[in-house]
């Protein structure tokens, strides 16, 4: 399996060079030159294995010969072995809907599922060359946690991550900010988690500074990390509609940076019968105009109680607009020159029936987000998260008959206490992972959101 850039100014690179790459250096984001498809028999094959199995099976086709396959069955079931739950990502029944609990991993959102397995990679990656790399990335609350949690304590690996100061959850902050190991670094800036992505990007386009300090990316910009979201597409169908006589399957996604329902559209590619893909936003919701009306224009990132989705600027935008614009990376590269010149694109009726073919869209505002939260916990006694709740309103808006509609579960409520404290009443259950957190040292440092300050910073805590 070889890669390329949606820029396309790399291509022909294997497996391993794109997960240290990262960021295309060409400026673009990294995706298969050919997307395996599977055949039916071989869909079918996938009912009844374990997760790390299903893992390998998929995972497997992107990597080629590049790993032994000892070697990757190895990673894969070390990655998973820290999940709390047998199944790694079970899927529950309430209301009509299946939930695919995707927060059984260390730091309770679905995060974990591709982190686990990239620190591992990373570790695997560096040991075999014998280097050492600087990871930077940004959160918007649960990447970074999970980041951390993926690579604290590994040797060769020092991690760099920014987060809105004030603009996560006060257990979010404290997810990141409690880890004490000396190779984590959190970084706290003055600005959105867009501020942050944006900054990250430009560091990263600095190519002798991306060289010289052997940066590495573990946001959604790293196609491993998409790649180990296709995953739990096929494990939730794989346990609900195998078999079936109509075995397709609608999922719905809350979205902020478009990641997991690219992951989505992903699978729907290599042939995993997915009818719909429904795009859930909160008000930051440029990704849900696009798909109601060809409207992608940047507004002002607003605070809702789903603060992991306060994006405006989605990344993997470029992976899924490069594929609309059937693999044209010139046209593509006009597009985003256009996109960053003016903040806006507009789309022909003609791309839209397209898009619209892929994912059927709702906005989910915040007093909509409490009532689901609500109501779903008074009719089933289950609590949702409040991203969750905005993929299970937007589900439960398009679910058509008995096709059976996937709402993603994407954080473990304990998360954002406050906000289902808001909408039942009660706090949810906080996990043993959680106790006493609020009583552990913390290191933190407040910075600016400036490219250069945090440049120098980190020249001066990069390992070399
Ligand atoms: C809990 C939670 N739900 C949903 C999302 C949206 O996922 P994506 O950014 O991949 O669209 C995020 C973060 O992005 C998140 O942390
Ligand atoms: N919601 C995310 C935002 C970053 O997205 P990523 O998938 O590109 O890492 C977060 O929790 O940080």
């Amino acid at each position: 399996m070889r890669y390329k850039s949606t820029r396309g100014q790399v291509r022909d690179i294997s497996f391993k060079q794109a997960v240290l790459m990262g960021l295309a250096t060409d400026g673009g984001l990294l995706l298969p030159e050919k997307i395996p498809v599977l055949s039916v028999a071989e869909l079918d094959s996938l009912a009844g294995l374990r997760y790390p199995q299903l893992a390998y099976a998929i995972i497997s086709r992107f990597v080629g010969d590049d790993i032994p396959a000892a070697d990757l069955r190895q990673l894969i079931e070390r990655s998973y072995a820290s999940f709390d739950h047998p199944e790694v990502t079970p899927v529950v029944k309430k209301d009509g809907l299946y939930i695919l609990e995707l927060f059984h991993g260390p730091t309770l959102a679905f995060k974990d599922v591709a982190l686990q397995l990239l620190g591992n990679l990373f570790e695997y990656l560096l040991k075999e060359r014998g280097e050492k790399m600087n990871i930077l990335g940004a959160t918007s609350g649960d990447t970074g946690s999970a980041a951390i949690a993926g690579v604290r304590g590994k040797d060769n690996i020092n991690i760099f991550i920014l987060h809105p100061h004030g603009r996560v959850s006060p257990i979010q902050a404290l997810q990141m900010t409690t880890v004490t190991d000396p190779n984590v670094f959190n970084l706290a800036i003055d600005g959105t988690f867009d501020d942050g992505q944006r900054i990250v990007k430009e560091i990263f386009n600095d190519l002798a500074f991306k060289q010289r300090y052997a940066l590495g990316a573990i946001n959604s910009i790293n196609w491993a990390r998409v790649l180990a979201q296709v995953v739990y597409y096929f494990y939730a169908w794989s346990r609900i509609a195998a078999h079936r006589d109509d075995a397709s399957v609608d999922f719905a996604v809350p979205t902020g940076n478009f990641g997991d329902i690219f992951a989505g559209y992903i699978a729907r590619r290599m042939g995993l019968p997915i009818h719909k893909l429904v795009l859930a936003t909160n008000e930051n919701n440029i990704l849900s105009r696009f798909v109601a009306s060809g409207d992608y224009s940047v507004g002002r990132v607003v605070e809702t109680l789903s603060p992991s989705m306060d994006i405006q600027i989605a990344s993997n935008f470029e992976r899924y607009l490069y594929y609309l614009l059937d693999e044209d990376a010139e046209l593509l590269q006009q597009q985003m020159g256009e996109f960053s010149a003016t903040g806006r694109l507009q789309f022909t009726t003609e791309l839209l029936e397209r898009v619209r073919d892929d994912f059927a869209t709702l906005t989910v505002d915040t007093e909509q987000t409490l009532a689901t939260i609500r109501q779903f916990h008074r009719q089933t006694g289950y609590v949702l998260d409040p991203h969750t709740a905005v993929g299970v309103k937007a589900g439960s808006t398009f679910r058509q008959g008995e096709r059976p509609m996937i709402c993603l579960a994407t954080a473990h409520p304990a998360k954002f206490a406050d906000a289902v404290i808001r909408a039942t009443g009660s706090a949810p259950d906080r996990p043993d992972s959680l106790c006493e957190i609020e009583n552990k040292p913390q290191r933190c440092q407040r910075i600016a959101a400036d490219t250069t300050e945090i440049k120098d910073y980190l020249a001066k805590h990069a390992l070399q």
